[in-house]
């Protein structure tokens, strides 16, 4: 059981041993491990990870290590399995691997000669509702291997958190039910015991007992109304450009605050589980390909995601992690926050909160993340405040772009009442089409439409006008302190800024400044 910050090299910890294994064993047909992921985008990550690792000594064949993930074609990876060499290490999410061990019996004795099992983010097994395929994967495979008299695979199990107090919900839970983390791990591994059916109790490496949050993530909060939360999205990207991850609670908001950021022409793709898999993964890859050339620009490459991107996910550069509503419980806090600082590297993570979210879910986000090595006296009269810095929020910038931040969300809204419409009337043209009816001449067909786009849509020559207004405020820049008549005037030469290129690339009036820095300047000054 290995237990270690995210963003320090699981992966490698599981993934070296068992190429290892692939190494000495070169000839044989036999498949070594299967690695279970929870999200099909982990399973694709891992797979390439070990690929670049093993290029060098992995000669037979280009699917020895394989991923089974589901949304991909399934008969695809039936053909795959069948070719010689393939499938020695398997990286797979649980659904689509009992699938195609359920279609194929064939696969489960095949399978069971495997000599390590590896379950990569194993605390979600903890969760409710996580861990029925994955049972029955254990018991199909079990059953087959006690045929041939094989004893046990070693099973390995990782991840950032194993604590059974983190997924409880941070605005349903109370105070009261907030445990102490005394002997949690010995309760999770009461349960995990319970659940894989270790034979003897697991040997546990821990690289950070004390620590919750790695100390390369420098966090920090804004507080804004709950209506707010675009606008100040909006004026980070503005003030601090860089790679960045926003996470939202609900596709809704996702598809909301990625239309919303391109119409404020800032570079935004988006990845949620109702989109089809090629779309996840292609929005990945162009994320990628974005932030590659936005980054030597000082520009902000956005990817704004779910929760399906909150573990495991390793994208260079991320500089900074933003939490558009607080997550729901703190395990995916720490992993989503984990997608920063990696491999050794420093990271920022924000959350926007509203202040009633701040009374309730964060001051309990909080007391759960608190250093249990600290003095119990000092932890008491500490301020949660204290804990998690504000960010400096400049009153003038946000209030220079309350207009266009107005004018893209009603666009976005617009542009997502059609999208809907359209996908409706689709929808009703096909039924209508099946059922033989003629959906124009149906007078009720016509209102329902027509009264859904007047709810949700403007009509066309409004949305245009908008949309030009909006790309004619675009243009022109923004400008701290707008009270100050001429660039040569105040405090600070604009115009010798200018003159020099110093400064904000985007802010005519500001010095260039990054948001770890702020943060850490923040700290030393308290
Ligand atoms: N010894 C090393 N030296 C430098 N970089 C490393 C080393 N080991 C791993 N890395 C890099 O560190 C990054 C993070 O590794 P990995 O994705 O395995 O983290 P993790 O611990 O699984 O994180 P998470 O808990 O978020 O899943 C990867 O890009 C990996 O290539």
């Amino acid at each position: 059981m290995g237990k270690a910050a995210t963003g320090s090299g699981k992966t490698l910890a599981y993934g070296i041993p068992l190429l290892e294994s692939l190494v000495s064993e070169p000839d044989s047909s036999k498949p070594i491990g299967i690695i279970f992921t929870p999200t099909r985008e982990l399973a694709q990550q891992v797979t390439q990870h070990l690929k670049k690792l093993g290029q060098l000594v992995i000669k037979k064949s280009k699917f020895a290590i394989l991923p089974l993930t589901g949304g991909l074609s399934i008969q695809k990876q039936e053909r795959l399995l069948k070719y010689e060499n393939s499938a020695r290490i398997v990286v797979a999410t649980p659904g689509r691997f009992l699938e195609l061990i359920e279609k194929n019996l064939d696969l489960i004795p095949r399978f069971a000669h495997i000599n390590t099992l590896v379950l990569d983010e194993a605390d979600r097994l903890l969760q409710d509702g996580h861990f029925e395929e994955f049972e029955k994967i254990l018991k199909l495979l079990g059953s087959s291997r006690k045929s041939f008299n094989k004893i046990g695979w070693q099973t390995m199990i990782f991840s950032a958190t194993f604590s059974l107090n983190l997924f409880s919900k941070l605005v349903t839970m109370s105070w009261k039910s907030l445990k102490k983390d005394e002997n949690e791990m010995e309760q999770v591994l009461k349960h995990l015991m319970q659940k894989i059916r270790f034979k003897s109790k697991p040997v546990i490496v821990d690289t950070n007992s004390e620590e919750k949050i790695k100390s390369q993530i420098r966090e920090s909060l804004i507080e804004c109304g709950p209506m707010e939360r675009d606008l100040y999205s909006y004026y980070f990207l503005s003030l601090y450009p860089g790679t960045t991850l926003i996470f939202c609670n609900s596709i809704d908001s996702v598809k909301k605050l990625c239309a919303y950021l391109n119409n404020l022409k800032v570079d935004a793709f988006q990845i949620h589980s109702s989109m089809t898999q090629k779309n996840r993964l292609r929005n990945l890859e162009k994320y990628l390909l974005r932030s590659a050339q936005n980054s030597s620009q000082n520009k902000a490459t956005v990817l704004v995601a779910s929760d399906v991107a909150a573990r495991g996910l390793d994208i260079p550069g991320i500089k900074h992690v933003v939490h558009y509503h607080l997550p729901r419980t703190a395990d995916t806090y720490i992993h989503r926050s984990g997608r920063t600082a990696r491999a050794g590297n420093e990271g920022v993570s924000v959350m926007i909160c509203s202040p009633e979210e701040a009374m309730g879910p964060l001051r309990k986000l909080r007391k759960m993340l608190a250093d249990n090595t600290v003095d119990e006296e000092i932890t008491k009269h500490k301020k949660w405040q204290n804990e998690v810095p504000l960010l400096p929020i400049e009153s003038d910038i946000v209030n220079e772009l309350k207009e266009r931040s107005t004018l893209a969300s009603e666009l976005a809204d617009h542009q997502l009442a059609l999208t809907s419409i359209n996908k409706e009337d689709s929808w009703m043209q096909q039924a209508a089409q099946d059922l033989g009816v003629d959906i124009d001449s149906d007078e009720e067909f016509a209102d329902l439409k027509k009264s859904k786009k007047q709810n949700k849509a403007m009509d066309k020559t409004e949305a245009k006008r908008v949309k030009a207004y909006l790309n004619q405020l675009l243009s022109r820049p923004i400008r701290k302190d707008r009270r100050q008549k001429y660039l040569t005037g105040g405090f600070v030469n604009l115009a010798d800024n200018l003159v020099k290129k110093r400064g904000h690339d985007s802010i005519i009036g500001h010095a260039k400044v990054d948001a770890l820095e702020t943060l850490k300047n923040k700290k030393r000054r308290n």
